[in-house]
């Protein structure tokens, strides 16, 4: 909602200056000033620590005259470039928007309160709010979220803060009496379970705020019967609480509202009247009508006390709104970022769901490629899809995914058991998946197959190869040494007739070459010398 207002200031100072874009937010502050307060003569970047200011707009919320007196803006250079100021009276929804160098001042508010919705401007992305708010989420955790007590506790224990709530319709229950004074609860103790209680007209607002930003999807309340609930819950509650009469009629409490503490209490309720209309949030602030009928029998007294407080409030405000509402500011903004971020995960796990069967449909190997995205998703997801994320499938692997994993298992690596509707989307797409594996796996079993029948003729080939060598070497052998004894025999049966020179040359020659051995032996034609004769010659006799 701040944001809504903030953009809407910076969409129509773009517009006047025609920055369409080109200004960044430095800051936003809701700042109130009480009567006496002015500021002189300055210009807005006028420290080194606000160099980076580069235009300023000031939103106003409510009617000069009407709602305070005196406290008005003034340029100190008028339209007509004379020395005499130009001034800028305030009404509500009124911008005015100056180079952050322009000399300006206020003068003195005389009477009432004027409240304006302040904003600076730099085109320096550092200096950005958001980006800045963005930098402090990522560090170090933020400051506690609220105001330190010397800006809420006023010395006769007052709490400016509930004061603040009592003026927009809203009171705590604490044990059932309305709270007056957080030191009744001590923050920090545990659950201090603090009811909401409200104007009944408040009340109504609540519960049709409550029903418009529920979530979509959840059931929505009935404004009617919870309104009815409220009331009779109230009356229970505030008798129980030994609360008087009074106070019955006048505040109703919120069913299932609670609070742990004070502050948190206050934070949130504060964001929420802010949330709901921050101009008129504004305004409601100084209707003291909202105090009647939420006092109890110190009423008056409290009345005064209240009254005293708001002022003492409104001292603080320029300062608070600086330092607390801008938290809540943020806070806000961090929820919006947040809801945009579920969003846009929500929306690229659609995508995700959509294309994933696709995907794993065009084949096998995207499972490979797909899996380190899996890998990122819930658990429920991951189970099933990180088994297929390498393609050496282990034996016994069910590509299926049907046949369950034992319980231990799951429960070692941390995974919770997929929710119903998980598992069925899961078997859907484990289908797809379980088709393209069974193919990989039937083509790799048949090159396999293959590999082994190729092995198989190899071995096969090379054993018959090897018989038939074998059996090729003992036929040259047995041809051998059938040579050899016939070559044996032919010279016993040749021995006694001195054996011619040239036969045995010849046959020696023969059976060398049979035996494919070449010697210089063959080609020497006196191998056979006469002594070799006479030595041939003394072979013995065949028998
Ligand atoms: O509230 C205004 O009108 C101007 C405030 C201003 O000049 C300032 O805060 O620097
Ligand atoms: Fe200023």
């Amino acid at each position: 909602m701040q944001v809504a207002a903030r953009e809407a200031v910076r969409a129509a100072v773009e517009e006047a200056l025609g920055l369409q874009l080109g200004l960044l937010v430095e800051f936003t502050g809701l700042i109130c000033w009480r009567p006496g307060s002015r500021i002189g003569w300055h210009h807005d970047a006028n420290r080194p620590y606000l160099r980076q200011r580069t235009h300023s707009a000031v939103c106003y919320l409510q009617t000069a005259g009407v709602e305070f007196g005196g406290g008005t803006f003034q340029f100190e250079q008028g339209a007509d470039g004379t020395d005499r100021p130009q001034d800028v009276l305030a009404s509500p929804g009124r911008v005015v928007a100056y180079d952050a160098h322009e000399v300006h001042g206020v003068t003195p508010v005389e009477w009432g309160e004027r409240c304006a919705l302040t904003l600076w401007f730099t085109d320096v992305p550092e200096h950005c709010e958001d980006s800045r708010l963005l930098a402090q989420l990522a560090g170090a955790p933020p400051r506690p979220l609220g105001l330190p007590s010397s800006m809420w506790l006023l010395e006769d224990g007052t709490d400016l803060r509930l004061c603040r709530l009592a003026m927009a319709g809203l009171a705590l229950v604490h044990n059932g009496c309305l709270l007056h004074n957080a030191e009744a609860v001590p923050e920090g103790e545990g659950q201090q379970r603090l009811q909401l209680a409200v104007q009944p007209a408040v009340l109504s607002g609540w519960l049709a705020w409550k029903h418009s930003t529920a979530a979509p999807g959840a059931a929505a309340a009935d404004p009617a019967a919870a309104a009815a609930a409220a009331a009779s819950t109230a009356a229970g509650a505030m008798a129980a609480g030994g609360c008087s009469g009074a106070l019955q009629d006048a505040v109703q409490l919120v069913p299932g509202i609670e609070f742990s503490g004070v502050q948190q209490a206050v934070l949130a309720l504060q964001r929420w009247a802010w949330r709901r209309c921050p101009g008129s949030w504004a305004r409601e602030r100084v209707c003291s009508t909202h105090l009647h009928g939420l006092l109890d029998g110190r009423q008056q007294q409290q009345q005064a006390a209240t009254q005293a407080c708001t002022c003492a409030w409104l001292r603080t405000c320029r300062l608070s709104s600086k330092n607390g509402l801008n938290e809540l500011i943020r806070e806000e903004e961090l929820a919006e970022a947040a809801t945009a971020e579920a969003h846009a995960q929500a929306a690229h796990q659609a995508a995700l769901d959509e294309l994933l069967p696709r995907w794993l449909q065009l084949g096998a190997l995207f499972i490979a490629d797909y899996s380190p995205t899996m890998e990122a998703r819930p658990s429920g997801h991951k189970r099933n899809f990180s088994a297929y994320d390498s393609q050496q499938l282990e034996p016994g692997f069910d590509p299926s995914g049907k046949a369950a994993r034992p319980v231990e298992e799951q429960a070692a690596e941390g995974e919770a058991e997929p929710q119903e509707e998980q598992q069925h989307e899961e078997a859907a797409l484990t289908e797809s998946a379980a088709f393209s594996l069974t193919a990989l796996r039937q083509a790799q079993e048949s090159v396999i197959r293959q590999i082994d029948e190729l092995q198989e003729a190899g071995l096969h080939f090379l054993d018959h190869m090897r018989a038939a060598f074998l059996e090729r070497i003992a036929q040259t052998k047995l041809e051998l040494g059938q040579a050899l004894d016939s070559v044996e025999v032919s010279l016993r049966s040749n021995s006694a007739q001195t054996l011619d020179c040239r036969k045995r040359a010849a046959l020696a020659g023969e059976l060398v070459e049979r035996l494919g051995i070449r010697t210089q032996d063959t080609a020497a034609p006196d191998l056979f010398s006469a002594e070799q004769e006479g030595a041939a010659a003394e072979l013995p006799e065949a028998e």
